[in-house]
């Protein structure tokens, strides 16, 4: 690595190296471009002077093209990609403690029962204790679930906090959160061992346990019972419940205080932070947005309460890792020559509990690591929803704006009496004020989701966002420590896992396909790098054309004897051979060699491309254009993050989960039949029927590479007996359609 970043300054809060790959990366681009000239030329002599088989080689070239231009974009990716290194160490000598920004966090959670309540309490108190003054975090947890048991949970979680905020810092530990200090596997980290005394250390965990079964207990009824609450406060909290026709879909807004830094302290004396439990208001007749209406919510109920200059978003599941967060990120956001122009700096996602191979590519270290340095180099950042500390002035305009005006829809009067009236969180004013920026009517006839605030539009509204600000002239910075900021839950069952691929899928192409087009838009507005990186992301989903088309077309026309790829003794038969190797070993090497990815798991994750491919990609597509014509709407549908204990034990042994009747898997399956049988054809063919090898090498060989891939499948469908196994209706579904297809093939021979 080279050294770039080296700032003038004694005490740089930050630096960046550029990889030494850089310059070969480039040469490499235009070998690998003259490779692909040469497939075209041969794409359009063939077309024009010998095309038996018009149909499927124009379907070829469409393929081809639609590689050539991914391939185009991700270079944007690969021209200058940066690393990152922090020097929180500094940033006391250049700013004091008490002069530090506030930072309000936000944090979503949409569903009682497929995002646990004591998930959110952990992910809340892993974030109250970070190593940062107290009194400058106030915490938002929004509830789209609209739940009893969640804001009981968080009172719970208030009340424990008194206890466990001083137990971290006292010791300094360097894991903060309760669920993970008090997991058994934990007890190896000698830390704990060596500074608290066993019998504090079981007291705490107590505590904690008492409040884990109060939980259940209430989880359990569905309500939270007289019993489980111990005063008429906390009982008048719950009424709001009682009232008839309080539904998730149908409630009014509840914001209840739970700790406020003025008035509470913990057991140490020292000021808690504050704690806000919000549940937007929803109604029937005004449509939610999704997660963006609930960060929008959040953005006017905190520039309420609090208007931190900082805020960090999170999803419930992502609790903090490293209590250092905040610091690592103001050292980019409080540069002094940068930071005024940075609308957020991410940390990227990443997961425990990821089983050692990932076999579903859960990871996701292409996008989430290797791309984001590349995205690095070029100055801006991908917004990936969760872990991102972001410039509260980006949500509302450019970084020139001259004054912003936070409070959108409140006179100046109003604002300084809100100003006036802020010391006292739970005052009526600001509770009033704040209820107001809740109501579900508020968005009507103002610009928030349009230019203010998430933007509305996609169901990847952090993608869309984050490209948004970009194009308005911010900047943003990827920081990704080696001890990981945040940590994760993702699917652990391959129907799960892609469910939300297609989600995110629906949501790329929905900014792709729109007049925001990052080809068009994000080019004219920002840069071409921009450009292409961020169309790289929204047309990933069209890598399903290639996929589908070298999946299935050579091999159903293997199977009736048409060869359109040419002879292993042509000379156009090389250039073939060569992009295919070159894409997989660059794509290896870069994995392996810079990112320690394992063979094994940068297999799978290859796998998971077909897999994505033929399932989730072209799926949404086809729910995109559903949309499009007014059939359905795209849902927001949340990932569980409930543990079902036979999944667990298959994703911990790596198998492969099936299970369900899914009309991914019947895809999946067909195309693994298509494949094997017109493998087993060709083999035959070669030794039975003398087939000339070198004549369909090519397709044999694509039939073989897909049927390596999809071994679990066979294997799920024929030898398991589990219930992870293919469900017998999908391979039969996909037997039939496999054989009407190779069967059809037949009729477009010309
Ligand atoms: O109506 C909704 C739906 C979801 N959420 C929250 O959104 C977050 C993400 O939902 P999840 O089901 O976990 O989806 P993922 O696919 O894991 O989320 C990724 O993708 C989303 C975009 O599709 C981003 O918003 C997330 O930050 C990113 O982690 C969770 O905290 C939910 O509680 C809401 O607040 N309201
Ligand atoms: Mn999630």
């Amino acid at each position: 690595m080279k050294n770039k970043g080296e700032k003038s300054s004694v005490y740089p809060l930050n630096t960046y190296e550029v990889p030494r790959r850089t310059k070969p990366n480039r040469v490499f681009m235009l070998i690998y471009a003259c490779g692909i000239i040469a497939i075209f030329y041969h794409h359009l002599t063939s077309l024009v002077f010998y095309s038996n088989h018009l149909l499927p080689s124009i379907l070829l070239l469409i393929a081809d093209l639609v590689l050539t231009f991914m391939w185009v974009i991700s270079q944007a990716f690969r021209w200058c990609p940066i690393r990152r290194k922090v020097y929180p160490e500094n940033l006391k000598k250049l700013i004091k403690e008490e002069d530090l920004p506030a930072l309000d966090v936000f944090i979503c959670t949409a569903d009682p029962y497929k995002e646990p309540p004591m998930e959110v309490v952990n992910t809340a108190l892993s974030v109250l204790a970070f190593d940062y003054p107290s009194d400058k975090i106030s915490v938002f947890v929004s509830d789209d679930g609209g739940s009893q048991m969640t804001l009981f949970a968080l009172m719970l979680g208030a009340k424990f906090a008194k206890y466990w905020l001083p137990f971290c810092r006292k010791r300094n530990l360097s894991k903060r959160c309760p669920k993970v200090v008090f997991d058994p596997n934990y007890d190896s980290d000698h830390q704990l061992k060596s500074c608290i005394s066993q019998e504090e250390f079981l007291n705490m965990k107590a505590l904690y346990e008492e409040m884990v079964t109060k939980v259940k207990h209430v989880m359990e009824q569905g309500y939270v019972d007289d019993d489980s609450i111990d005063n008429d406060e906390e009982r008048h909290v719950f009424d709001k419940w009682k009232v008839n026709g309080f539904t998730r879909q149908h409630h009014p807004t509840v914001i209840q205080v739970l700790m406020e830094s003025l008035k509470d302290i913990d057991v140490s004396g020292i000021p808690l932070p504050n704690l806000i439990y919000l549940s937007r208001e929803k109604s029937k007749h005004f449509y939610h947005n999704f997660k963006a209406g609930a960060l929008n919510a959040l953005i006017r109920v905190s520039a309420v309460m609090s208007s931190a200059p900082i805020v960090l978003s999170l999803d419930c599941d992502m609790y903090c890792n490293n209590p250092q967060a905040p610091r690592l990120a103001l050292c980019h956001l409080l540069d002094p020559v940068e930071g005024s122009k940075i609308a957020f700096v991410q940390f990227p996602q990443r997961y425990k509990g990821i089983n050692p191979t990932d076999i579903y590519n859960n990871e996701l270290t292409r996008p989430f690591i290797i791309c984001a340095e590349g995205f690095d180099g070029i100055g801006i950042m991908n917004y990936v929803g969760t872990g991102p500390f972001i410039n509260r002035k980006a949500f509302y305009g450019g970084p020139l704006q001259s004054k912003v005006n936070i409070f959108p829809g409140f006179n100046s009067d109003d604002e300084s009496d809100l100003l006036a009236n802020r010391k006292t969180m739970s005052s009526k004013l600001i509770l009033e004020a704040a209820n107001k920026v809740a109501d579900c009517n508020y968005e009507q006839g103002t610009h928030w989701g349009l230019t203010l605030g998430f933007r509305y539009g996609s169901m990847v509204e952090d993608f869309f966002t984050g490209y948004r600000m970009l194009c308005e002239g911010w900047r943003s910075v990827f920081c990704n420590p080696t001890n990981p900021a945040f940590l994760g839950d993702f699917p652990i069952s391959l129907n799960d896992s892609l469910v939300q691929v297609q989600r995110w899928s629906v949501g790329l192409i929905e900014v792709g396909f729109s007049k925001y087009c990052p080809l068009t838009f994000g080019t004219k507005n920002h840069s071409l790098l921009m450009g292409m990186a961020y169309s790289f992301g929204a047309f990933w989903p069209v890598l399903a054309i290639p996929n589908i088309i070298y999946g299935l077309l050579p091999q159903l026309f293997l199977i009736h004897n048409i060869y359109l790829f040419p002879k292993v003794s042509d000379k156009w038969f090389y250039p073939y051979a060569y992009l295919f190797s070159a894409t997989y070993i660059q794509d290896f090497i870069e994995s392996y060699y810079v990112y320690g990815i394992t063979f094994k798991k940068w297999w799978n994750e290859q796998r998971m491309w077909l897999v994505r491919g033929v399932t989730c990609y072209s799926f949404s597509f086809i729910e995109f254009i559903l949309s499009r014509i007014g059939i359905s709407t795209p849902n927001f549908n949340i990932t569980s993050k409930v543990i079902n204990n036979e999944q667990q034990k298959r994703y911990d042994q790596e198998i492969f989960d099936f299970g369900v009747e899914s009309p991914f898997f019947v895809a999946l399956s067909t195309f693994a039949l298509v494949n094997l049988v017109s493998f087993s054809f060709g083999i035959a063919k070669v030794i039975f029927m003398d087939g000339n090898l070198e004549e369909l090498f090519v397709q044999l060989f694509l039939s073989g590479f897909v049927l390596v891939n999809c071994l679990p499948i066979y294997e799920a469908m024929v030898l398991r007996k589990d219930g992870g196994r293919m469900p017998t209706r999908v391979t039969l579904i996909s037997l039939v359609i496999t054989l009407l297809l190779c069967y059809a093939t037949g009729f477009a021979r010309k």
